[in-house]
This record gives C-alpha cells, sequence and structure tokens, in this order.
C-alpha cells in the first residue's frame, strides 16, 4: 500500500510484517532489517517501523487484554488485518507519546478500510479504539499516583496509564496474572522466575525486556581502531562512548551507523562479547564453532586468531550460514571454513580433533528477550527440557572432539538452569577426563547487557600406563 503520494505507508508495512512474524515463524528483527533495506521508507518511518513491530510483539498481552476488555467481539473471532490494526492503534494509544490519540485511530481504521473491504469491520474497528481512549485517565501517572493497580498499566520508566474502568487482575488476588498481563510476559515465565529470583527481580527483568536494547558495537580492530572508529561517528554527529572494549550508541538505529558495509563493526552484546575472550585462544589455535551463525562470535574468535589458525563453522541452518559467510566477508576474515552439519549427531562430520571448541547452543533466548522480541510468546514450558536434551548432546558430540589438554566452552543466551548449570552438572558427572575451569552466569540488566550463561571446560590429558 503506497499513500498520495506513493511512498510506502509505514503501518501498512508494520502490520504485514507483525503478521508474517507470527504465521511464518521468522525473527522480527531480521524481517524488519529485510524490509528497511528493500523500501522507500524515509529515515524516520524506518525507526517508526521498528518501534511499532517491537512494541505491539513485546506488549502483546496487555494490548489483547485492552481489546477483550472494549471488544464485544472475543479475541479468537476477530478477523485477523482487524486483530493487528487493533493492536498497532492501541499501541500508539497506550503506550506512545509523539502520535495524536486522532490520527492512532484514523490510521489503524484506514488499514482496516483497505485491508478487509468490509464497513462492519471498519466500524468495529473504530468503536474499539475510540472506547479505549475515551477510558484513559491519565497517560503519564507516576506510581505514587496509583491508586487502584486494576485500572493501571504499566508504560516504562515507571510512567503508568490510567484508566477509568478496572480492565487489569487484582494484585491481591492474582499476584502472577497480574504481572503477566501489566509487564507482558507468559505467565508461566513469571512464576517460575519469581520462584527463582524473587518479585522484585521478575519484574526488574521484566521492564528491561519491554525496552529497545542498547546497541552495543565491537570494532573490528583488524580494519580500525576504536580511537578512530568513534572519530568517525563524532564526525558525522553520532553520540558513543565506551563499556570496556564496546562501543555503545544512543538513540541511532544500525543502518545509520557508518561503515556496516566496510566491516568496521559487528553489533554484538556486550555479554556476548565475553564468550570468544572466556575460551582463551591461543595464535594458531585450530577452533570449532559448532553452532556458530550468523557468526557473531566466530568473526570474534578470527580476531583473537590474527592472521593465524583455523576455524570451522558449523550450524544447521544453512540459510543462516550463508549470514556467517557474508559477515565473515565483510569483516575481512578468510581463516574459516563454513560446514553445514547437525552438532547433536555424534557422527559430526569431523576427523581431526581441536585446540577449542565453542558450543553457543541454540536455547530458550529467555536472557534475549528485549532483543528477540516475538520469543517469549513462541516459547512453552515443556520446550526448555526438550532443548536441554539437545543442548546435551550437542555437548557430548563437542566434548569428543576436543584434544587433550584443550578447552571447550559451552554457551547459552538463557537464564534457566535447566540449559546451563544443569547441562554442566550432568555432563561432569560422566565424564571424568574433563574438569570446570571457570563459569559465570548474569541477568538481563539494561547497563550490564543481555542474560546468559557461559562455563569453561578443560580436558585433561589421560595416561595409560
Ligand atoms: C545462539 S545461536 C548461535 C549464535 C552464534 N554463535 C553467534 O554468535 O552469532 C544458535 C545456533 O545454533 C544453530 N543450531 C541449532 N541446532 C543445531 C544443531 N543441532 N547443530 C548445529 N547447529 C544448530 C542454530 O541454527 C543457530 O544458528
Amino acid at each position: 500500500m503506497k499513500n498520495s503520494s506513493h511512498k510506502t505507508d509505514v503501518r501498512y508495512a508494520g502490520i504485514r510484517v507483525l503478521r508474517e512474524v507470527d504465521e511464518k515463524e521468522v525473527f522480527a528483527q531480521e524481517l524488519i532489517s529485510e524490509r528497511c533495506a528493500q523500501s522507500d521508507l524515509s529515515k524516520r518511518d524506518k525507526n517508526l517501523l521498528t518501534e511499532l513491530v517491537n512494541g505491539v510483539i513485546r506488549h502483546r498481552l496487555p494490548l489483547d487484554t485492552l481489546i477483550s476488555f472494549f471488544s464485544n467481539i472475543p479475541l479468537n473471532k476477530i478477523e485477523p488485518w482487524v486483530l493487528y490494526a487493533l493492536r498497532v492503534g492501541l499501541y500508539q494509544i497506550a503506550y506512545l507519546d509523539r502520535i495524536p490519540l486522532s490520527a492512532a485511530i484514523n490510521t489503524s481504521v484506514a488499514l482496516v478500510k483497505k485491508l478487509v473491504r468490509r464497513t462492519d469491520a471498519v466500524r468495529f474497528t473504530n468503536a474499539v479504539l475510540r472506547a479505549a481512549e475515551r477510558s484513559i485517565q491519565n497517560k503519564s501517572a507516576c506510581e505514587p499516583e496509583i491508586t487502584d493497580l486494576q485500572k493501571a498499566l504499566y508504560r516504562r520508566k515507571n510512567i503508568w496509564c490510567t484508566f477509568h474502568h478496572p480492565i487489569f487482575p487484582d494484585p491481591a488476588k492474582h499476584l502472577t496474572s497480574f504481572l503477566a498481563i501489566n509487564y507482558s510476559h507468559p505467565e508461566w515465565l513469571i512464576k517460575r522466575w519469581i520462584s527463582r529470583y524473587g518479585k522484585e527481580k521478575t519484574v526488574e527483568m521484566c521492564k528491561a525486556n519491554n525496552l529497545a536494547p542498547r546497541v552495543f558495537l565491537r570494532v573490528n580492530q583488524g580494519k580500525i581502531s576504536t580511537r578512530e572508529f568513534l572519530a568517525l561517528l563524532d564526525k558525522d554527529g553520532i553520540s558513543a562512548r565506551t563499556i570496556n572494549t564496546a562501543v555503545v550508541v544512543e538513540n541511532i538505529a544500525v543502518f545509520e551507523i557508518p561503515g556496516f558495509a566496510e566491516g568496521l563493526f559487528f553489533v554484538q552484546d556486550i555479554s556476548a562479547m565475553k564468550v570468544a575472550e572466556f575460551l582463551k585462544i591461543e595464535k594458531s589455535n585450530t577452533v570449532l564453532d559448532m553452532c556458530a551463525a550468523p557468526g557473531g562470535k566466530t568473526t570474534h574468535i578470527a580476531e583473537f586468531l590474527g592472521n593465524t589458525g583455523w576455524i570451522y563453522a558449523l550450524d544447521i541452518s544453512a540459510k543462516r550460514l550463508q549470514l556467517t559467510k557474508e559477515n565473515c566477508l565483510r569483516m575481512g576474515i578468510h581463516n574459516v571454513s563454513i560446514v553445514c552439519g547437525d552438532a547433536s549427531d555424534e557422527k559430526a562430520p569431523f576427523r581431526m580433533k581441536f585446540d577449542r571448541i565453542l558450543i553457543d547452543a541454540p536455547c530458550s533466548n529467555t536472557g534475549v528477550l528485549s532483543r528477540r522480541v516475538e520469543a517469549r510468546w513462541r516459547l512453552k514450558e515443556s520446550d526448555i527440557n526438550k532443548l536441554a536434551a539437545l543442548q546435551y548432546s550437542i555437548l557430548k558430540t563437542g566434548a569428543s572432539l576436543l584434544k587433550s589438554n584443550g578447552y571447550l566452552v559451552y554457551s547459552t543466551c538463557s537464564i534457566e538452569p535447566e540449559e546451563n548449570q544443569g547441562i554442566i552438572k550432568k555432563f561432569m558427572g560422566s565424564e571424568p577426563q574433563f574438569s570446570l575451569d571457570a563459569e559465570e552466569h548474569y541477568l538481563p540488566d539494561m547497563d550490564k547487557g543481555d542474560g546468559g550463561y557461559m562455563a569453561r571446560l578443560c580436558k585433561r590429558q589421560v595416561y595409560s600406563y
């Protein structure tokens, strides 16, 4: 859909991405980047597209709760395009400040007019959005002003939106469903985290998961020094600072940062940057990266190797390995072989053994929910044990491919113990040749980065007499 000046309409692009993310099970961020690259959207509209798609996915549960409250049709009976248009409209009404309420309503109604072309659907969309708008009492209420939590929706940075009606569960009677709806996470995950981390920490993590994550850049030292890169950003008026070796950029989308195509940096969370370092790479090592795509850690390992040694980048996904290849080319890395295969298969396609092995395992992603916005809705509690079984078999294969005195790092971006300490404990119980050299786990934090886990195992030499 083009608007009157024949430019792509940003909300139309957004609603299509939202439906595709749900129906094709693709990653929202990858689809947003693809659409931004292909479209004639302005920089401002690209930012709005990112905000709308990520915001609607992150806040889906409170948005659907509002729709259910103001609609006379059950949620599962609402025509899909109408439902997406309602979510987009309500997100702007309840969570954004820049867009006038009338514009939020009119643009969603216009989407339904174009996509559904039925007057009852148009009338229904208009009625639900106007009822929600009329029910808002104060869009920027501070915590001390909240007298009835059933009428209050948490927005961000301790700002709430209050309503005239009691829409949300009573926290005194249904604490977990109140927290699940207000902070937009599945209830089973809230229960799990409360039992492990307590209510305060759980709420803090949920709040962090609902904010756009910080953009951390790993400067490609093979091409440019951090000082030179900061000067380049400064020249473009981009404010940046360093945290340890990472560069943090504020208020800017990745596509606006200079030097991407030239491979001057890799976008990588500060927690993910710790993993390659943890592997204790030495020059000339032969390294196996067993779950390598799209190559964030492969390219970091290459930096530690300099132009020495060799990396085998294995992954089960040919499509994601294509990204690994492109990233290696972009970053100017040539000592990598790309291998497509199943790392859980004990007959892994290698006859040789490796000095270092990295297993950055497929996981539930519960440490990176601010980045992987759709993950919280796709994940089921029963998936955690299934993932643990896969992770364990990948670890067993990796262990069989490590040289004596070599190091193996097992890492995830999950904060669930079954996928982390549980795997290592079980493994150590059955593999006396290995010792646990070091272990770290971290919870998601706005300033310190994503949540996750890493363990370094050492394979001892066994002498037979
Ligand atoms: C956490 S991501 C890896 C991220 C990567 N290390 C990086 O830093 O860019 C996990 C990867 O595991 C891959 N994967 C899932 N199951 C696998 C299997 N059985 N064998 C090999 N790779 C697998 C996925 O395709 C995905 O690319």
